[in-house]
């Protein structure tokens, strides 16, 4: 038994649930433009394969609507540079592009939103959670998703931006160097993306994820097919999937998801966006 499963095996996962059902009943209003009908916060999930762009719009729409932002590949890459006793363990399966353990990834998502209700936070953007049917079936059953958005991309793109993706060691921000230009054929329109590279203090300071490699996206990608496209079908199935195709680069494509998402005449999307 490894050292990840003897770990899993003590979390009750009874508590496990509970503390996302916790979560989920006790909202409070934190910001005007992120409140319902019912008063209670938006709790959006972002879907879509790796290097399609879930990072960047759930942080910007995050920002726009007033709620946290919460990545699962943020809080799994935390667990890894924290040097625990999971680590090793972790970065293994992280850098054989495979998923961590449902039971694992809902204890580390649960222990940020307990967190987040501590410092006062309500609802929701999550980015690259759930990822299989059995995240999705548990976050269902113990919290009301409003609104999944699902990212799309071209397959060749997906790969280019992958390995194209920079952050700074020092500030933390997130950059591209892959330039998408593609024709268009007589399946597809002309895509360009331009790269977003970094400010000149951040150029020298740019690092790669480990699992960013060729072969390593290449298998998040068949992983992708394999266990989270059934997760689009989920929710596609209980009329909560929005559908969004990716026209290009960002300002193209913010412009666009506002608009889908009825935000557009919001004051402060020129912010958000910057
Ligand atoms: N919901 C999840 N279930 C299982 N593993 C996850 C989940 N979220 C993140 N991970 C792990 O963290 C890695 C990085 O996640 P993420 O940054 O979201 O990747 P991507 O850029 O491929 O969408 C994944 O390849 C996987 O090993």
């Amino acid at each position: 038994m490894t050292v990840l499963n003897r770990f899993l095996l003590k979390q009750p996962k009874h508590t496990i649930f509970q503390t996302l059902r916790t979560f989920s009943s006790s909202y409070s209003t934190s910001s005007p433009q992120s409140i319902k009908s019912d008063g209670q916060n938006v709790q959006w999930v972002f879907l879509g394969c790796p290097g399609v762009g879930k990072g960047t719009y759930a942080s910007r729409l995050s920002k726009l609507v007033g709620v946290p932002h919460i990545a699962t590949g943020d809080l799994v890459r935390d667990e890894l540079s924290s040097k625990g006793p999971l680590s090793q363990q972790l970065a293994e399966i992280v850098n054989q592009g495979k998923l961590v353990s449902d039971e694992f990834i809902i204890n580390l998502l649960s222990q940020r939103l307990q967190a987040g209700e501590a410092k006062g936070e309500s609802g929701f953007i999550l980015d690259g959670f759930p990822r299989t049917i059995r995240q999705a079936e548990i976050l269902e059953g113990v919290t009301n998703i409003d609104l999944v958005i699902n990212l799309k991309l071209r397959e060749e793109a997906l790969l280019a931006k992958c390995l194209g993706r920079r952050t700074c060691s020092q500030c933390g921000g997130n950059y591209n160097v892959a330039c998408i230009d593609f024709k268009a054929d007589d399946k597809n329109p002309a895509m360009y993306m331009p790269p977003l590279l970094p400010p000149e203090e951040c150029a020298s300071k740019l690092i790669t994820r480990s699992d960013d490699t060729e072969q390593v996206v290449k298998e998040r990608l068949r992983i992708y097919n394999e266990k989270s496209r059934p997760v689009e079908e989920f929710y596609r199935s209980r009329g909560k999937l929005l559908e969004f195709d990716l026209p290009g680069g960002i300002p193209e494509s913010w412009t666009k998801l506002l608009q889908v998402l009825n935000l557009d005449d919001h004051e402060d999307k020129r912010s958000a966006a910057a």
